[in-house]
């Protein structure tokens, strides 16, 4: 069984590439990391940043998650990362996304021992 922190590694870390000019990054990765399986999962983002630097957000101070738990944490510097979010056009099987490049604070929450991101909350 994936754990939930690899899930998040699954879903959310892919710190050597970016979608600087690559329209087609959300509609490659979507499927490549299983989020097209069912469902067309309908946002999703993608951080490229270190691990060790998204792990090292679980430090920062706690802020409230969107579901009112107090376990997230916000980046303490910008990152780059890019947003995938699925099309009006976008037909199951085939999800289509727009892929957009951001540099924002993320939001993530942790859990466990080790205290690691197992969820993506947001970006500001
Ligand atoms: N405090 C917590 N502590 C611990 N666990 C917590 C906590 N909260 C939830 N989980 C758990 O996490 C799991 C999960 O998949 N939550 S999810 O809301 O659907 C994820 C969102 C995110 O993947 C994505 N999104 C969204 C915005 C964006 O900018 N970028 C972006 O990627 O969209 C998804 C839907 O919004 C679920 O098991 C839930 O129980």
């Amino acid at each position: 069984k994936e754990s939930r922190a690899m899930k998040f590694q699954r879903q959310h870390m892919d710190p050597d590439g970016n979608s600087s000019n690559n329209s087609n990054y959300c509609n490659q990765m979507m499927r490549r990391r299983n989020m097209t399986q069912g469902r067309c999962k309908p946002v999703n983002t993608f951080v490229h940043e270190p691990l060790v630097d998204v792990q090292a957000i679980c430090l920062q101070g706690n802020i409230t998650c969107k579901n009112g738990q107090p376990n997230c944490h916000k980046s303490s510097s910008s990152m780059n990362i890019t947003d995938c979010r699925v099309t009006s056009g976008s037909k199951y099987p085939n999800c289509a996304y727009r892929t957009s490049q951001k540099e924002r604070y993320i939001i993530v929450a942790c859990e466990g021992n080790p205290y690691v991101p197992v969820h993506f909350d947001a970006s500001v």
